[in-house]
């Protein structure tokens, strides 16, 4: 358009300047003209004329020039207008290539990008594929899942359904149980009453002959120096004694033979140890007799354990059985040896672990004391808490071994002293707020031989004394006279409570079958 208006000014100079040519010829030939004018009137007229018309055609031409000396000052303003948008566009295109620039960055970036995408692509396939094959293994699973949640809902609701019924079962069994348990511990209790009456009516004090085996050690003359009852009244119950030709009848509650197993003959003892009240179980009869084999039995022979191992197996097997109906017991146990009147402790003392006879003999001076409600006790005696059979086990063989060194150093023959074993039992029931004691002696006693030593002195007198004192107990207890001579010895002294009223007495006679002992069977006359 710029050029347009260019071609169109130099056009209108060019005419301008043909127009001053134009006029500077008619100039000419009007002076020609007046020279001819003066020649011709005529054409006078004519240039007249034609001046006219060359004068409109200049107001034309004129008018042409102002119009377009107007529209070259229009074309002038549009021109600026025209650059200064010219400019703004010369600013958009260099922000627009900016923008270029920076989008062809970026197409760059891209590029690399998607050629290293390119490059995974296979891996990121395979790895799609994989997952792809993951989820679907995965909802299948989740599949079953549901399926098993939803049927575990399902059992989880019956068996709420089942366990309310179940509980509803439960707590009526509970409350019946607690009834049966209650009436079981009543029937207990009556049991033992029962069995309390049963003793009560065989009696207090019971002895029992119990007759060992004959040793191809024995030594006797020979013959038989005692033979059974075989009346119908009596069988099992007596025995005959035969001196001097003479037969001489003895009753006792029960004769054991030698036959009878160790098992068998505390079987016959087991109701005084379930009883729960002060028992005493004496084992008495002449050296060599069997007192210590009823009574412990022979060591490291199970089948031929005594009336002590066995008593405690009992009573340790009842009490754990006896938990179940609420019953808790607590035992306690001693072991003490009189010898001559003198009490030697044969546990190990609370401040040494490995004591013997001798160092608590020579250290401590043991008094027998009774308590308000007469309970003996012996002070400074070792009285150990024990809640199994391997317990008082390992405790009766210490005592054992403590009897042996004390055997040994005191130089004294076999039976000189008493063995008092005892065991206190306590139990309490919390359901019947109910509580028994009991206290069970088992005393392995000196040889009896020494009571036909009539007329001792000294200590020949002390080692008689506790045997005479107990059978002086006995007649008293037997003849029921006001005056029971329990302070005599320390054995009686120690054991009363076990041998008054309110307690049971067994009495083991043990008699040994070989002829030289006969004058010992013949004390019981
Ligand atoms: N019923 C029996 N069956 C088998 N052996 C027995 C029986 N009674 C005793 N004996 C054995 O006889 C021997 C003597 O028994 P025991 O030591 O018990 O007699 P004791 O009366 O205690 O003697 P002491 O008073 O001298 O200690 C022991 O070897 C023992 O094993």
């Amino acid at each position: 358009m710029l050029a347009m208006v260019n071609d169109m000014y130099k056009r209108l100079q060019e005419s301008n300047k043909s127009l001053q040519e134009y006029n500077c010829k008619l100039q000419l030939d009007l002076s020609t003209a007046s020279e001819n004018l003066k020649r011709s009137e005529s054409k006078k007229v004519a240039v007249v004329e034609d001046l006219g018309n060359a004068k409109g055609g200049y107001n034309s031409i004129q008018e042409q020039f102002t119009s377009l000396k107007v529209s070259h000052d229009e074309a002038s303003k549009e021109k600026e207008v025209l650059s200064g948008e010219v400019a703004c566009l010369r600013v958009d295109l260099n922000q627009v290539r900016d923008e270029r620039d920076k989008h062809c960055t970026q197409v760059e970036v891209l590029t690399d990008e998607v050629r290293n995408l390119h490059v995974i692509e296979p891996f990121v396939q395979a790895k799609c594929l994989s997952q792809s094959e993951q989820i679907k293994v995965l909802r299948e699973k989740l599949t079953v899942t549901e399926r098993r949640l939803k049927e575990c809902d399902l059992s989880a609701m019956e068996l709420r359904t089942e366990s309310e019924e179940q509980k509803k079962v439960i707590s009526h069994l509970q409350s019946r149980l607690s009834e049966a348990e209650f009436k079981v511990a009543e029937g207990e209790k009556m049991l033992k009453k029962l069995h309390n009456t049963i003793l009560d009516l065989k009696g207090n004090v019971r002895v029992f002959c119990r007759v060992r085996p004959l040793f191809p050690k024995d030594n006797g003359s020979g013959g038989k120096i005692f033979s059974y009852h075989t009346s119908m009244d009596t069988r099992g119950q007596g025995i005959y004694l035969l001196q001097n030709g003479q037969k001489h009848s003895f009753l006792f509650d029960k004769v054991f033979t030698p036959e009878p197993s160790q098992e068998d003959v505390f079987l016959e003892m087991s109701q005084l140890v379930q009883s729960a009240i002060d028992v005493c179980v004496f084992a008495y009869g002449q050296t060599c007799s069997g007192k210590t084999y009823t009574m412990l039995g022979r060591p490291g022979y199970a089948d031929e354990k005594g009336l002590i191992p066995h008593s405690l197996e009992q009573i340790f097997q009842t009490t754990q059985s006896l938990k179940s109906q609420k019953w808790n017991y607590e035992m306690q146990v001693s072991m003490l040896e009189n010898y001559n009147e003198t009490i030697h402790d044969l546990l190990p003392s609370q401040s040494s672990t490995d004591s013997s006879w001798t160092e608590n003999s020579t250290a401590k001076q043991y008094v027998i004391k009774h308590d308000a409600s007469g309970n003996p006790s012996v002070s400074d005696l070792t009285v150990v808490d024990v809640c199994n059979t391997k317990e008082a086990s390992y405790f009766l063989k210490h005592a054992a071994r403590s009897r042996s060194i004390g055997k040994t150093q005191m130089n004294e023959e076999s039976s000189r002293s008493h063995f008092i074993f005892t065991l206190q039992i306590s139990g309490v029931n919390m359901v019947l707020e109910f509580q028994v004691q009991g206290v069970l002696n088992l005393i392995d006693l000196a040889g009896s031989e020494r009571l036909l030593k009539s007329g001792s002195t000294g200590d020949r007198l002390k080692e008689t004394q506790s045997l005479s004192s107990l059978s002086d107990v006995f007649f008293a207890l037997a003849k029921k006279e006001d005056h029971v001579p329990f302070r005599n010895s320390k054995l009686t002294y120690l054991l009363q409570p076990c041998l008054g009223e309110n307690a049971k007495t067994l009495m083991f006679v043990n008699i040994s079958p070989d002829s030289s002992s006969v004058w010992g069977v013949a004390m019981l006359t």
